[in-house]
């Protein structure tokens, strides 16, 4: 099976986490889904770089790194991610999306709201087990 290792930022700003929604895509698990922004790794660089790269390519944004979180490995029935999460911090909620189609400011009780792309089950639950 294909793998893909991508990271994701799980940004906070105050109490609230900054959740985007995926464009439409042919493969109908993903498509229209929210995630946590980041993408795929590319050769050479570090998580750290590749998160801080798809931020900016992204939202324009260049947040604080704060701390690992959770990696989760998953199996799409196309390929098998593995996605490593990190808590990150921005100094403003002003936003701008490049790719995404939406995004939402929620809180951690909140998150259960949204239509999550499956692989993030995982780090939805554990923020709201952590409060
Ligand atoms: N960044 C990110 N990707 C996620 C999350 N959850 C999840 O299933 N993914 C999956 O991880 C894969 C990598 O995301 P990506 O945005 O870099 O990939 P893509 O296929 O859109 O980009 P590409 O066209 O450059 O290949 C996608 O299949 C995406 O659906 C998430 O929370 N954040």
């Amino acid at each position: 099976m294909k793998k893909v290792e991508v990271v994701a930022a799980i940004i906070k700003y105050s109490e609230e986490i900054f959740c985007v929604q995926r464009p439409q895509n042919k493969l109908a698990y993903i498509s229209e889904k929210y995630e946590f922004p980041g993408g795929k790794i590319e050769l050479g660089e570090t998580k750290e770089d590749a998160l801080l790269r798809e931020l900016k390519e992204e939202l324009n944004l260049e947040p604080k790194i704060k701390s690992f979180f959770l990696t989760v490995v998953h199996p799409y029935p196309d390929f098998e991610l593995t996605m490593h999460s990190f808590i990150c911090e921005v100094s403003s909620k002003e936003i701008i999306l490049n790719e995404h189609i939406d995004a939402k400011w929620l809180t951690v009780d909140q998150l259960d709201s949204l239509d999550w792309a499956a692989a993030d089950f995982p780090i939805v639950k554990k923020l709201m087990a952590n409060g």
